[in-house]
């Protein structure tokens, strides 16, 4: 069973150390709070909050990272920097899963989201599920119907993942995740003087890969998680198909347009939403181990 304050009596410094350390990585590179948002959902959807996606490939391991999905995911370098700081003071106590969910709390609040009171108590997975991301993992252009029905299978329902989109509120989107909606015509869906900035972007169909074309999610506030994201949806500038299809599915608009309306309710329902996100199936009680190292399995 997850609870509040697991690590109370085994770690009572666990929470504010990670906080703390989550503080000092953004005052360095602010984009590591939002990829600590991005982690939570990558890790959670694929089976558990299990810090599955941490494993790096090695040894048997083939890790969740190297699969097409986590395309841009970036910043993993700095994971162990906030495990060695929790190691220091206790041990082999605190598990990667609960700094994925804890970091992603913490890095939320530092872009100006809400303040989430998460439970804790996951543990760590002996696997890193790298064949099965695609299954649980929305693609980019995927219907809102498959969208919907990946989040329902995980208990978050339509309002919390309307909730949970606005996470796109904040950082980027690769050409390479843009150019069909540009080339060789312009999706009609999107905003006219929108498309021919991400045009100017995104000057060629064909991006390399490995270059860093990119285009921010939301100019306005792009360090800051807010209601923004809906207000852009419903102007036709969303990057991606799935905020466009969120804009105009009949049954996420009616949550499109509030939280668009009303940045209060959408706080609500994202904090609501990243709990059930991060609850998805933990491993509790003898189930998988603690990580001394978040990319490694313990012995390896
Ligand atoms: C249908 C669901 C979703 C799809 C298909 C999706 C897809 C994507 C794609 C394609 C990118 C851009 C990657 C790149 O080109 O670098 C992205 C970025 C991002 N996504 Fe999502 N996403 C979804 C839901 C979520 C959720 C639920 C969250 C968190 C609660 C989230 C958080 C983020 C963040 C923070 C970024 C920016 C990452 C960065 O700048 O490093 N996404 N997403
Ligand atoms: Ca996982
Ligand atoms: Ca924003």
């Amino acid at each position: 069973q997850l609870q509040l304050n697991y690590y109370t009596n085994s770690c009572s410094k666990a929470e504010e150390i990670i906080k703390q350390q989550v503080f000092q990585l953004y005052n360095k590179h602010g984009n590591t709070a939002i990829s600590w948002v991005r982690n939570l959902f990558h890790d959670c959807m694929v089976k558990s909050c299990d810090a599955s996606l941490l494993l790096v490939t090695g040894g048997g391991v083939v890790s969740e990272q190297t699969a097409e999905r986590s395309f841009g995911m970036r910043n993993f370098k700095y994971v162990n920097i906030i495990k060695d700081a929790v190691e220091q003071e206790c041990p082999l106590t605190v598990s990667c899963a609960d700094i994925v969910a804890l970091s992603a709390r913490d890095g939320i609040a530092m872009l100006g989201g809400p303040n989430i009171e998460m439970k804790t108590g996951r543990r760590d997975s002996k696997e890193s599920y790298a064949t099965m991301v695609e299954e649980f993992i929305p693609n980019h252009n995927d219907s809102i119907f498959s969208v919907l029905s990946s989040f329902q299978a995980i208990g978050v329902d339509i309002e919390a993942t309307v909730a949970l989109l606005g996470a796109h509120s904040v950082g980027r989107v690769h050409c390479k995740n843009l150019v069909h909606r540009l080339y060789p015509t312009v999706d009609e869906t999107l905003n006219p003087s929108h498309a021919a900035y991400l045009k100017r972007r995104c000057p060629t169909p064909h991006p390399d890969p490995k270059s860093v074309q990119y285009v921010r999610s939301d100019l306005k506030t792009p360090m800051i998680i807010d209601n923004n994201y809906y207000k852009n949806i419903l102007q036709h500038k969303g990057l991606l198909t799935v905020d466009e299809e969120l804009a105009t599915d009949p049954r996420t608009v009616p949550y499109v347009e509030k939280m668009a309306d009303d940045n209060e309710y959408f706080r609500q329902q994202f904090s609501r939403a990243v709990v059930l996100l991060s609850e998805n199936n933990p491993l509790t009680g003898d189930e998988g181990e603690i990580r001394k190292d978040c990319g490694y399995l313990n012995g390896k």
